[in-house]
């Protein structure tokens, strides 16, 4: 009997080919409330999960009994209760390495775009306001030979740093739990507590995960600290940011611009303060999103949920907790 597996994102017909060749599939084609009610109606009986962006927490997954599985879309995990997953064994996957390139060029043009104000002006152009040669009232700032500070230097942080290091000669200092001596072989780069990186950096971009200790680590206090010069980037988690201190500190001028891809609630309320903001860039989540790197990503969570159906231990897995709980109790 072929297992069961519930996606809750659509996928391209050779992917889904490869899906259907092992598995019963279930598509939720939708994640509105009709779309929930389909997802919560097939849990019972479903081996594995595939998609992305959506809460999965333990009141949904108690309804599925049978669940091995769970393939997430996405690098971040923070969608998942680890400890509830690790305790019921349930092996989490992810999408890491293959979106990181992408994710970090969405990071770059971020950058590129708050800092020669593209968007602001582009709109002008749109509305018939070029009248004229612009003066300095439409000039930005450089980006090259500019600090560039990423907190977080992982993967995405690692591949902001060789963007702005090699293309753009700029000087990096980043924050990590640890200082990473080839990183700063590689780019030049100087690790600096996170108070000092941001009263140094010219640039501030986020490049970590939500987790607890994550969460809000950027307010009114850390905002503080940079300069009316700073532009902040945020690509990695909406929560990590006091969004209301960010927008004060964008209307005080206590900071230049922000370039942001995502938020404390998804997708952006039309009537965020934000949107009125012109120094801000705000884009809808679309770190990962181009063709080729959606399709690699969903490539990967199809093998990675394939490996763990099949009893085989996932090439991606975030909980090796579960794995190891697995094996101790004799599942595989
Ligand atoms: N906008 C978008 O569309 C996308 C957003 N993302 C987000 O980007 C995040 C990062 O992805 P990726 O680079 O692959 O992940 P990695 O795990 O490779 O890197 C994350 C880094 O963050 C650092 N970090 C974690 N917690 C802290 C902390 N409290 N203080 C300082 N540093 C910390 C870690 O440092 P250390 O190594 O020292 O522990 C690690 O190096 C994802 O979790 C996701 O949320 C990812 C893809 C697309
Ligand atoms: O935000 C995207 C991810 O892959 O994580």
């Amino acid at each position: 009997m072929k297992k069961q597996v519930v996606l809750y994102k659509k996928l391209s017909p050779l992917l889904m080919a490869r899906l259907h060749e092992h598995t019963d599939v279930t598509l939720i084609d939708n994640l509105n409330p009709e779309g929930i009610e389909q997802l919560r109606a097939a849990l019972p009986r479903a081996h594995g999960l595939l998609g992305a962006s959506l809460k999965l927490d333990g009141e949904l997954l108690d309804l599925a009994p049978n669940l091995e599985a769970i393939a997430s879309v996405s690098v971040g995990v923070d969608n998942y209760d680890i400890d509830y997953l690790t305790e019921r064994r349930i092996l989490l996957s992810n999408t890491p390495d293959v979106l990181t390139e992408t994710t970090a060029d969405t990071g770059f043009a971020l950058i590129l775009a708050t800092a020669r104000r593209v968007v602001e002006l582009a709109n002008m152009v749109r509305a018939g306001q070029w009248n004229r040669n612009i003066g300095p009232v439409h000039f930005g700032t450089d980006v090259h030979g500019k600090t560039l500070g990423i907190i977080g230097m992982g993967r995405i942080g690692e591949a902001l740093a060789q963007r702005g290091h090699f293309g753009f000669g700029m000087p990096v200092i980043y924050h990590s739990h640890s200082p990473k001596p080839a990183v700063e072989q590689r780019f030049d780069a100087q690790y600096r507590s996170l108070t000092a990186l941001l009263q140094q950096a010219d640039f501030i971009c986020l490049t970590l995960p939500l987790t607890a200790e994550t969460e809000g680590l950027i307010g009114a206090e850390e905002f503080a600290l940079m300069r009316p010069e700073s532009i902040f980037i945020n690509i990695s988690r909406g929560k990590v940011v006091d969004e209301a201190a960010l927008i004060e500190a964008l209307r005080t001028g206590q900071i230049r611009a922000a370039g942001l891809d995502v938020f404390e609630r998804e997708p952006l309320n039309v009537d965020s303060p934000l949107l009125t903001l012109n120094n801000v860039v705000a884009t809808p989540h679309m770190g990962s999103a181009t063709h080729e790197t959606r399709e690699a990503m969903a490539g990967c969570a199809v093998d990675n949920l394939l490996m763990a159906l099949a009893g085989e231990r996932p090439k991606n897995l975030v909980n090796v907790g579960a794995w190891s709980g697995r094996k101790d109790f004799g599942v595989c």
